[in-house]
């Protein structure tokens, strides 16, 4: 089991993250959903070791960093390293050996170029790719449908299945209501710095619908566009 106990972050003096509690059991796939700047991302920067915080983070297995794959939004790599040298590099920091990256290059990618001339979605799709060839329990993936094209994102909903039918944790954000539901368990609504609600899928509608419920038809009609 992944628990967060009692965590907080700011930067400087802004608040973004106070006294989060989640839990996430194996064979698990988790929603984090909320607006823009809500704090999705620091808080999978905080799970992922990327970020210092306040509170904890336990995992009850092996050592975590060891066995966590965490998916960026946007990833960026190294000039001049092309794409299977990516994923070797990632292989490597597992131990892992004797990867046959052509076989196993399930997006189709074009692995002898360089991954900083690849497209958006293709340098999402290698970042991917590189998570699970290194065989990891924990996958934080921020963001995973976005910018990746339709087929893609067909792989990536089978990829998740079977994530968890291995009994994986999967903690993963997205904006599409209808890409969550397809693939998580249960969702938790961020805002205000807190969780503020977690349900289980046959009730996602309630988050849905506490979500568009900003008033923002009045927002458009004070806007007076002309
Ligand atoms: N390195 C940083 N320094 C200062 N403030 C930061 C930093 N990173 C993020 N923030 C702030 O933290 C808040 C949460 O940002 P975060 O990226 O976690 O939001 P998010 O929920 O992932 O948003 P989105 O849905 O737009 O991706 C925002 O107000 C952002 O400006």
């Amino acid at each position: 089991m992944l628990s967060i106990t009692n965590l907080s972050k700011s930067y400087r003096k802004k608040q973004i993250l106070s006294a989060i509690e989640l839990q996430f059991n194996p064979g698990e796939i988790h929603g984090i959903v909320g607006e823009n700047g809500a704090g999705k991302t620091t808080l999978f920067k905080c799970i992922a070791g990327l970020e210092s915080h306040e509170g904890n983070i336990q995992y009850t297995s092996v050592n975590i960093k060891n066995t966590i794959g965490f998916l960026e939004t946007n990833p960026e790599f190294l000039s001049k390293i092309t794409g299977k040298e990516y994923l070797q590099l990632l292989c490597n920091a597992r131990n892992i050996k004797d990867v046959n990256f052509e076989a196993q290059n399930i997006f189709e990618l074009p692995l002898k170029q360089y991954a900083e001339t690849y497209s958006t979605g293709m340098k999402k799709k290698l970042a991917l790719t590189g998570v699970l060839l290194q065989n990891n329990n924990i996958f934080i993936l921020d963001e995973p449908f976005n910018g990746v094209d339709i087929h893609s994102n067909l792989i990536i909903k089978e990829l998740l299945k079977s994530l968890k039918e291995k009994g994986k944790i999967i903690v993963l954000s997205s904006h599409i209501f209808s890409t969550l539901e397809d693939t998580c368990d249960y969702l938790h609504y961020l805002k205000d710095e807190k969780i503020k609600k977690t349900v289980k899928k046959e009730n996602f509608s309630i988050i849905e619908n506490l979500m568009k419920d900003a008033g923002f038809k009045e927002k458009i009609k004070n806007f007076n566009i002309k």
